[in-house]
Protein backbone atom coordinates (compact mmCIF):
# COMPACT_ATOMS: atom_id res chain seq x y z
CA UNK A 1 0.00 0.00 0.00
CA UNK A 2 1.28 3.85 -0.63
CA UNK A 3 0.42 6.36 1.55
CA UNK A 4 -1.10 9.23 -1.38
CA UNK A 5 -1.73 12.49 -0.46
CA UNK A 6 -0.57 13.74 3.55
CA UNK A 7 -3.21 13.16 6.27
CA UNK A 8 -3.44 15.08 9.50
CA UNK A 9 -5.39 14.93 12.62
CA UNK A 10 -6.64 18.13 13.62
CA UNK A 11 -9.31 17.36 16.60
CA UNK A 12 -9.38 14.69 19.12
CA UNK A 13 -12.64 14.00 21.17
CA UNK A 14 -13.33 11.23 23.86
CA UNK A 15 -15.93 10.70 26.24
CA UNK A 16 -15.45 9.72 30.21
CA UNK A 17 -15.16 5.63 29.88
CA UNK A 18 -17.65 4.07 32.68
CA UNK A 19 -19.53 0.77 33.53
CA UNK A 20 -22.95 2.54 32.78
CA UNK A 21 -23.41 6.32 31.11
CA UNK A 22 -26.76 6.14 31.99
CA UNK A 23 -26.98 9.80 31.74
CA UNK A 24 -26.72 9.80 27.96
CA UNK A 25 -28.66 7.31 24.91
CA UNK A 26 -26.41 5.54 22.23
CA UNK A 27 -27.30 8.91 20.27
CA UNK A 28 -26.04 11.50 23.24
CA UNK A 29 -22.83 9.27 23.55
CA UNK A 30 -21.51 9.53 20.20
CA UNK A 31 -22.80 13.19 20.26
CA UNK A 32 -20.03 14.06 22.95
CA UNK A 33 -17.04 12.80 21.75
CA UNK A 34 -17.75 13.92 17.71
CA UNK A 35 -18.60 17.42 19.51
CA UNK A 36 -15.67 17.39 21.57
CA UNK A 37 -13.51 16.50 18.63
CA UNK A 38 -14.95 19.34 16.33
CA UNK A 39 -14.32 21.38 18.88
CA UNK A 40 -10.87 20.64 19.39
CA UNK A 41 -10.43 21.62 15.36
CA UNK A 42 -12.69 24.18 16.20
CA UNK A 43 -14.84 23.51 13.22
CA UNK A 44 -18.76 22.74 13.09
CA UNK A 45 -20.33 20.01 10.89
CA UNK A 46 -20.77 21.91 8.14
CA UNK A 47 -17.08 21.79 8.02
CA UNK A 48 -17.15 17.80 7.89
CA UNK A 49 -17.73 16.22 4.23
CA UNK A 50 -18.17 12.71 5.34
CA UNK A 51 -18.32 10.39 8.42
CA UNK A 52 -16.77 6.64 8.96
CA UNK A 53 -18.01 5.28 11.91
CA UNK A 54 -17.64 1.94 13.50
CA UNK A 55 -18.47 -0.73 16.46
CA UNK A 56 -18.31 -4.40 17.32
CA UNK A 57 -20.76 -6.61 16.85
CA UNK A 58 -24.64 -5.35 16.98
CA UNK A 59 -25.18 -8.83 19.50
CA UNK A 60 -22.67 -6.58 22.15
CA UNK A 61 -25.73 -4.14 22.61
CA UNK A 62 -28.45 -5.71 21.23
CA UNK A 63 -29.26 -2.66 19.00
CA UNK A 64 -29.30 -4.09 15.06
CA UNK A 65 -27.81 -1.67 12.62
CA UNK A 66 -27.10 1.96 14.80
CA UNK A 67 -25.81 3.68 12.15
CA UNK A 68 -29.30 3.87 10.85
CA UNK A 69 -30.74 6.44 13.00
CA UNK A 70 -27.22 8.18 14.08
CA UNK A 71 -27.17 10.11 10.92
CA UNK A 72 -28.72 12.95 12.75
CA UNK A 73 -26.87 13.16 16.05
CA UNK A 74 -23.46 12.66 13.52
CA UNK A 75 -24.42 15.68 11.59
CA UNK A 76 -24.25 13.28 8.87
CA UNK A 77 -27.73 14.23 7.51
CA UNK A 78 -27.16 14.74 3.45
CA UNK A 79 -23.23 13.78 3.92
CA UNK A 80 -21.66 10.40 3.21
CA UNK A 81 -21.80 7.87 5.83
CA UNK A 82 -20.03 4.57 6.03
CA UNK A 83 -19.96 2.04 8.56
CA UNK A 84 -16.75 -0.73 9.22
CA UNK A 85 -16.84 -3.62 10.42
CA UNK A 86 -13.58 -5.76 11.82
CA UNK A 87 -14.84 -6.82 15.32
CA UNK A 88 -12.77 -5.60 18.39
CA UNK A 89 -9.89 -4.20 15.71
CA UNK A 90 -13.01 -1.91 14.10
CA UNK A 91 -11.81 1.49 15.77
CA UNK A 92 -8.91 1.13 14.25
CA UNK A 93 -10.00 0.42 11.06
CA UNK A 94 -12.46 2.65 10.85
CA UNK A 95 -9.85 5.17 11.27
CA UNK A 96 -7.68 4.09 8.51
CA UNK A 97 -10.51 4.34 6.06
CA UNK A 98 -11.33 7.34 6.98
CA UNK A 99 -7.65 8.26 6.35
CA UNK A 100 -7.69 6.94 3.19
CA UNK A 101 -10.52 9.69 1.95
CA UNK A 102 -8.12 11.90 2.46
CA UNK A 103 -5.42 10.39 1.51
CA UNK A 104 -7.21 9.59 -1.72
CA UNK A 105 -7.97 13.19 -2.60
CA UNK A 106 -11.91 12.50 -2.39
CA UNK A 107 -12.54 14.79 1.01
CA UNK A 108 -10.96 17.37 2.64
CA UNK A 109 -12.34 17.23 6.11
CA UNK A 110 -13.92 13.51 7.70
CA UNK A 111 -15.01 12.77 11.10
CA UNK A 112 -14.86 9.41 12.37
CA UNK A 113 -15.97 7.54 15.53
CA UNK A 114 -16.04 4.54 17.16
CA UNK A 115 -18.50 3.75 20.15
CA UNK A 116 -19.44 0.94 22.53
CA UNK A 117 -22.04 1.18 25.24
CA UNK A 118 -21.92 -2.09 26.67
CA UNK A 119 -24.41 -1.50 29.63
CA UNK A 120 -27.03 -1.58 26.30
CA UNK A 121 -26.63 -5.40 26.91
CA UNK A 122 -23.43 -7.69 27.65
CA UNK A 123 -20.89 -8.38 25.11
CA UNK A 124 -19.26 -11.06 27.34
CA UNK A 125 -22.52 -13.35 27.20
CA UNK A 126 -22.35 -12.08 23.70
CA UNK A 127 -19.27 -14.08 23.36
CA UNK A 128 -20.24 -16.76 25.04
CA UNK A 129 -23.94 -18.71 23.77
CA UNK A 130 -23.48 -20.38 20.69
CA UNK A 131 -24.37 -18.74 17.26
CA UNK A 132 -25.77 -21.47 14.75
CA UNK A 133 -23.14 -22.89 12.93
CA UNK A 134 -20.36 -21.26 14.90
CA UNK A 135 -17.79 -22.77 17.20
CA UNK A 136 -18.28 -21.99 21.06
CA UNK A 137 -15.81 -19.08 22.54
CA UNK A 138 -16.47 -21.33 26.05
CA UNK A 139 -16.88 -18.24 28.20
CA UNK A 140 -16.25 -14.61 26.83
CA UNK A 141 -13.12 -13.42 25.00
CA UNK A 142 -11.61 -13.98 28.46
CA UNK A 143 -12.03 -18.02 27.67
CA UNK A 144 -11.23 -17.78 24.37
CA UNK A 145 -7.78 -16.31 25.18
CA UNK A 146 -6.71 -17.87 27.92
CA UNK A 147 -5.55 -21.16 25.84
CA UNK A 148 -3.60 -19.00 24.11
CA UNK A 149 -1.88 -17.27 26.72
CA UNK A 150 -0.76 -20.51 28.42
CA UNK A 151 0.74 -21.51 25.51
CA UNK A 152 2.88 -18.35 25.46
CA UNK A 153 3.71 -18.73 28.65
CA UNK A 154 5.10 -22.45 28.16
CA UNK A 155 6.80 -21.73 24.84
CA UNK A 156 8.72 -18.48 26.03
CA UNK A 157 9.47 -19.73 30.11
CA UNK A 158 7.77 -16.54 31.35
CA UNK A 159 7.57 -16.38 34.77
CA UNK A 160 4.03 -15.85 36.22
CA UNK A 161 4.42 -12.17 37.32
CA UNK A 162 4.51 -10.92 33.96
CA UNK A 163 0.49 -10.45 33.90
CA UNK A 164 0.61 -8.76 37.35
CA UNK A 165 3.37 -6.67 36.57
CA UNK A 166 1.22 -5.06 33.35
CA UNK A 167 -1.96 -5.07 35.33
CA UNK A 168 -0.43 -2.81 37.71
CA UNK A 169 1.98 -0.34 35.50
CA UNK A 170 -1.37 0.00 33.04
CA UNK A 171 -3.68 0.62 36.00
CA UNK A 172 -1.01 3.58 37.25
CA UNK A 173 -0.91 4.93 34.47
CA UNK A 174 -4.67 5.12 34.06
CA UNK A 175 -4.33 7.35 37.27
CA UNK A 176 -3.27 9.82 35.00
CA UNK A 177 -5.90 10.07 32.64
CA UNK A 178 -8.94 11.55 33.27
CA UNK A 179 -11.25 9.63 30.74
CA UNK A 180 -10.21 6.35 32.33
CA UNK A 181 -12.21 4.29 33.34
CA UNK A 182 -10.52 1.95 36.48
CA UNK A 183 -8.99 4.12 38.93
CA UNK A 184 -7.32 1.67 41.60
CA UNK A 185 -5.48 3.89 43.38
CA UNK A 186 -2.77 1.68 45.56
CA UNK A 187 -2.44 -0.47 42.69
CA UNK A 188 -0.10 -3.41 43.65
CA UNK A 189 1.51 -6.51 42.43
CA UNK A 190 -0.24 -8.02 45.73
CA UNK A 191 -3.57 -6.48 45.25
CA UNK A 192 -3.37 -7.87 41.67
CA UNK A 193 -2.49 -11.60 43.02
CA UNK A 194 -5.34 -11.35 45.32
CA UNK A 195 -8.21 -11.43 43.00
CA UNK A 196 -10.07 -14.71 41.65
CA UNK A 197 -9.12 -16.53 39.01
CA UNK A 198 -11.63 -15.80 36.20
CA UNK A 199 -10.10 -17.77 32.94
CA UNK A 200 -6.70 -19.08 34.06
CA UNK A 201 -4.31 -17.84 33.82
CA UNK A 202 -5.95 -14.63 33.55
CA UNK A 203 -7.20 -12.55 37.02
CA UNK A 204 -9.91 -10.30 38.04
CA UNK A 205 -7.15 -7.37 37.85
CA UNK A 206 -5.49 -9.02 34.77
CA UNK A 207 -8.81 -8.53 32.60
CA UNK A 208 -10.07 -5.09 30.75
CA UNK A 209 -13.36 -3.99 31.98
CA UNK A 210 -16.67 -3.82 30.22
CA UNK A 211 -17.12 0.14 29.45
CA UNK A 212 -19.62 2.63 27.80
CA UNK A 213 -17.73 5.01 25.70
CA UNK A 214 -16.56 6.99 22.66
CA UNK A 215 -14.08 8.53 20.86
CA UNK A 216 -14.03 10.23 17.37
CA UNK A 217 -11.58 12.30 15.42
CA UNK A 218 -11.29 15.04 13.05
CA UNK A 219 -8.71 13.61 9.66
CA UNK A 220 -7.82 16.67 7.70
CA UNK A 221 -5.98 16.96 3.94
CA UNK A 222 -2.73 19.02 4.02
CA UNK A 223 -4.51 22.32 2.92
CA UNK A 224 -7.65 21.97 5.80
CA UNK A 225 -4.66 21.09 8.10
CA UNK A 226 -3.20 24.42 7.43
CA UNK A 227 -6.04 25.94 8.23
CA UNK A 228 -6.52 24.16 11.86
CA UNK A 229 -5.75 26.04 14.71
CA UNK A 230 -3.68 23.53 16.98
CA UNK A 231 -0.62 21.47 15.99
CA UNK A 232 -1.65 18.46 13.97
CA UNK A 233 -0.34 15.09 14.03
CA UNK A 234 0.59 13.58 10.77
CA UNK A 235 -0.30 10.07 9.65
CA UNK A 236 3.07 7.97 8.99
CA UNK A 237 1.74 4.84 7.14
CA UNK A 238 -1.83 2.78 7.74
CA UNK A 239 -1.70 -0.56 7.83
CA UNK A 240 -4.63 -3.25 8.32
CA UNK A 241 -4.17 -7.41 7.60
CA UNK A 242 -7.03 -10.07 8.33
CA UNK A 243 -6.97 -13.91 8.35
CA UNK A 244 -9.02 -16.49 8.85
CA UNK A 245 -10.13 -18.15 12.54
CA UNK A 246 -8.91 -21.39 12.05
CA UNK A 247 -6.60 -22.83 9.61
CA UNK A 248 -3.79 -25.47 10.11
CA UNK A 249 -0.80 -24.26 11.46
CA UNK A 250 -1.82 -21.05 12.69
CA UNK A 251 0.10 -19.70 15.13
CA UNK A 252 -2.47 -18.13 17.84
CA UNK A 253 0.27 -16.80 19.55
CA UNK A 254 1.81 -15.07 17.55
CA UNK A 255 -0.05 -14.34 14.21
CA UNK A 256 1.27 -14.13 11.06
CA UNK A 257 -1.61 -11.36 10.00
CA UNK A 258 -0.08 -9.03 13.22
CA UNK A 259 3.50 -9.34 11.39
CA UNK A 260 2.36 -8.50 8.22
CA UNK A 261 0.61 -5.46 9.32
CA UNK A 262 3.34 -3.97 11.66
CA UNK A 263 6.04 -4.70 8.47
CA UNK A 264 3.82 -2.87 6.11
CA UNK A 265 3.52 0.12 8.93
CA UNK A 266 6.85 0.26 9.32
CA UNK A 267 7.75 0.18 5.69
CA UNK A 268 5.65 3.07 4.66
CA UNK A 269 6.83 5.20 7.91
CA UNK A 270 10.45 3.68 7.15
CA UNK A 271 11.05 2.41 10.09
CA UNK A 272 13.35 -0.53 10.98
CA UNK A 273 13.76 -0.93 14.63
CA UNK A 274 10.32 -0.01 15.96
CA UNK A 275 11.66 0.10 19.99
CA UNK A 276 14.75 2.68 18.79
CA UNK A 277 12.68 4.93 16.30
CA UNK A 278 9.01 4.90 18.09
CA UNK A 279 8.58 7.68 21.03
CA UNK A 280 5.81 5.16 22.39
CA UNK A 281 2.97 2.97 21.22
CA UNK A 282 -0.58 2.40 22.31
CA UNK A 283 -1.51 -1.24 21.46
CA UNK A 284 -4.57 -3.35 22.35
CA UNK A 285 -3.78 -5.34 25.39
CA UNK A 286 -7.05 -6.34 27.06
CA UNK A 287 -5.65 -9.14 29.00
CA UNK A 288 -2.25 -8.30 30.61
CA UNK A 289 -0.36 -11.07 29.32
CA UNK A 290 -1.19 -9.67 25.73
CA UNK A 291 1.76 -6.46 26.23
CA UNK A 292 4.19 -9.43 26.18
CA UNK A 293 2.92 -11.08 23.23
CA UNK A 294 2.11 -8.21 21.23
CA UNK A 295 5.92 -6.84 21.76
CA UNK A 296 7.03 -10.12 19.79
CA UNK A 297 4.53 -10.15 17.00
CA UNK A 298 5.61 -6.28 16.85
CA UNK A 299 9.24 -6.51 16.22
CA UNK A 300 9.86 -4.46 19.11
CA UNK A 301 11.98 -7.79 20.58
CA UNK A 302 12.96 -11.22 19.08
CA UNK A 303 10.58 -14.24 20.15
CA UNK A 304 10.56 -15.29 23.74
CA UNK A 305 12.08 -12.40 24.81
CA UNK A 306 9.07 -9.61 24.98
CA UNK A 307 8.33 -10.66 29.18
CA UNK A 308 11.97 -9.76 29.53
CA UNK A 309 11.28 -5.96 28.26
CA UNK A 310 8.07 -5.89 30.47
CA UNK A 311 9.76 -7.40 33.62
CA UNK A 312 13.28 -4.50 32.98
CA UNK A 313 10.50 -1.42 33.36
CA UNK A 314 11.46 -0.75 29.29
CA UNK A 315 7.48 0.04 28.85
CA UNK A 316 6.85 2.21 32.09
CA UNK A 317 6.14 5.75 31.46
CA UNK A 318 9.72 6.54 31.81
CA UNK A 319 10.72 3.00 30.46
CA UNK A 320 12.49 3.61 26.37
CA UNK A 321 9.55 2.68 25.17
CA UNK A 322 6.56 3.51 26.66
CA UNK A 323 2.97 1.08 26.07
CA UNK A 324 0.02 2.24 26.99
CA UNK A 325 0.65 5.45 28.73
CA UNK A 326 -3.15 6.13 28.35
CA UNK A 327 -3.63 2.84 30.89
CA UNK A 328 -4.67 1.43 27.58
CA UNK A 329 -7.43 -1.28 27.32
CA UNK A 330 -7.00 -3.22 30.29
CA UNK A 331 -8.29 0.48 32.26
CA UNK A 332 -10.94 1.00 29.71
CA UNK A 333 -13.02 -1.15 26.96
CA UNK A 334 -15.72 0.14 24.88
CA UNK A 335 -14.84 -2.33 22.61
CA UNK A 336 -15.56 -0.57 19.63
CA UNK A 337 -14.15 2.73 20.31
CA UNK A 338 -10.64 0.61 21.76
CA UNK A 339 -8.66 0.53 18.55
CA UNK A 340 -9.49 3.94 17.84
CA UNK A 341 -9.07 5.43 21.09
CA UNK A 342 -5.63 3.72 20.75
CA UNK A 343 -4.85 5.53 17.02
CA UNK A 344 -6.32 8.85 19.24
CA UNK A 345 -3.53 8.79 22.23
CA UNK A 346 -0.77 8.32 19.93
CA UNK A 347 -1.83 11.52 18.38
CA UNK A 348 -1.95 13.24 21.25
CA UNK A 349 1.24 12.13 22.38
CA UNK A 350 3.00 13.49 19.15
CA UNK A 351 0.58 17.02 19.36
CA UNK A 352 2.41 17.30 22.75
CA UNK A 353 -1.18 17.49 24.56
CA UNK A 354 -1.39 14.13 25.88
CA UNK A 355 -1.86 15.72 29.54
CA UNK A 356 -0.53 13.90 32.77
CA UNK A 357 0.35 10.76 31.10
CA UNK A 358 1.85 12.53 27.96
CA UNK A 359 5.59 11.01 27.02
CA UNK A 360 8.62 13.68 26.99
CA UNK A 361 9.29 14.82 23.62
CA UNK A 362 6.93 12.05 21.83
CA UNK A 363 7.39 12.74 18.11
CA UNK A 364 6.15 9.05 16.71
CA UNK A 365 3.68 6.83 18.03
CA UNK A 366 2.12 3.51 17.07
CA UNK A 367 -1.65 3.04 17.42
CA UNK A 368 -2.55 -0.97 17.58
CA UNK A 369 -5.95 -2.59 17.21
CA UNK A 370 -6.63 -6.41 17.13
CA UNK A 371 -9.99 -8.15 17.48
CA UNK A 372 -11.98 -11.30 16.47
CA UNK A 373 -10.12 -14.26 17.73
CA UNK A 374 -6.53 -12.33 17.38
CA UNK A 375 -7.16 -12.39 13.23
CA UNK A 376 -8.09 -8.58 12.13
CA UNK A 377 -5.13 -6.03 12.99
CA UNK A 378 -4.93 -2.13 11.79
CA UNK A 379 -2.31 -0.33 12.72
CA UNK A 380 -0.98 3.50 12.22
CA UNK A 381 1.97 5.28 12.73
CA UNK A 382 1.52 9.06 13.73
CA UNK A 383 4.41 11.75 13.75
CA UNK A 384 4.89 15.39 15.01
CA UNK A 385 6.33 16.05 11.33
CA UNK A 386 4.47 16.07 7.77
CA UNK A 387 5.80 12.89 6.30
C1 LIG B 1 -10.70 -7.61 21.39
C2 LIG B 1 -11.23 -7.41 22.84
O1 LIG B 1 -11.56 -6.32 23.23
S1 LIG B 1 -11.26 -8.77 23.81
C3 LIG B 1 -11.96 -8.19 25.35
C4 LIG B 1 -13.45 -8.08 25.32
N1 LIG B 1 -13.97 -7.65 26.61
C5 LIG B 1 -14.08 -8.50 27.64
O2 LIG B 1 -13.76 -9.66 27.54
C6 LIG B 1 -14.60 -7.93 28.94
C7 LIG B 1 -13.99 -8.65 30.12
N2 LIG B 1 -14.57 -8.17 31.37
C8 LIG B 1 -15.75 -8.67 31.85
O3 LIG B 1 -16.34 -9.58 31.27
C9 LIG B 1 -16.32 -8.08 33.13
O4 LIG B 1 -15.93 -6.72 33.22
C10 LIG B 1 -15.84 -8.85 34.40
C11 LIG B 1 -16.21 -10.32 34.28
C12 LIG B 1 -14.34 -8.71 34.59
C13 LIG B 1 -16.53 -8.22 35.62
O5 LIG B 1 -17.92 -8.41 35.48
P1 LIG B 1 -18.99 -7.64 36.39
O6 LIG B 1 -18.57 -7.74 37.83
O7 LIG B 1 -20.33 -8.10 35.97
O8 LIG B 1 -18.69 -6.14 35.91
P2 LIG B 1 -19.61 -4.86 35.77
O9 LIG B 1 -19.41 -4.37 34.37
O10 LIG B 1 -21.01 -5.08 36.24
O11 LIG B 1 -18.88 -3.85 36.77
C14 LIG B 1 -19.02 -3.94 38.19
C15 LIG B 1 -17.92 -3.07 38.84
O12 LIG B 1 -16.67 -3.77 38.70
C16 LIG B 1 -15.73 -2.92 38.03
N3 LIG B 1 -14.93 -3.79 37.15
C17 LIG B 1 -15.34 -4.44 36.04
N4 LIG B 1 -14.32 -5.15 35.52
C18 LIG B 1 -13.25 -4.91 36.30
C19 LIG B 1 -11.91 -5.35 36.27
N5 LIG B 1 -11.46 -6.16 35.32
N6 LIG B 1 -11.07 -4.93 37.23
C20 LIG B 1 -11.51 -4.10 38.20
N7 LIG B 1 -12.77 -3.64 38.29
C21 LIG B 1 -13.63 -4.05 37.34
C22 LIG B 1 -16.57 -1.91 37.26
O13 LIG B 1 -15.86 -0.70 37.05
C23 LIG B 1 -17.78 -1.73 38.15
O14 LIG B 1 -17.47 -0.78 39.14
P3 LIG B 1 -18.38 0.56 39.26
O15 LIG B 1 -19.75 0.07 39.59
O16 LIG B 1 -17.68 1.31 40.36
O17 LIG B 1 -18.34 1.25 37.95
Amino acid sequence: MTMGNPCAIIGVGQTAYKTRRLDVSMAGLLREAAVRALEDAELTWNDIDAVVIGKAPDLFEGVMMPEAYLADALGATGKPIMRVHTAGSVGGSTANVAASLIQSGVHDRVLTLAWEKQSESNATWALTVNSPFSTSLVVGAGGYFAPHIRAYMRRSGAPDHIGTLVAVKDRQNALKNPYAHLKIPGISREMVESTPMLWEPIRYLETCPSSDGACAMVLASEDAARKAPGRPAWVHGTAMRSEPIFFAGRDTVNPQGGKDCAADVYRQAGISDPRRELDCAEVYVPFSWYEPMWLENLGFCGEGEGWKLTEAGATALDGDIPWNPSGGVLSSNPIGASGMIRFAEAALQVRGRAGDHQVDGARRALGHAYGGGAQFFAMWIVGSDKP
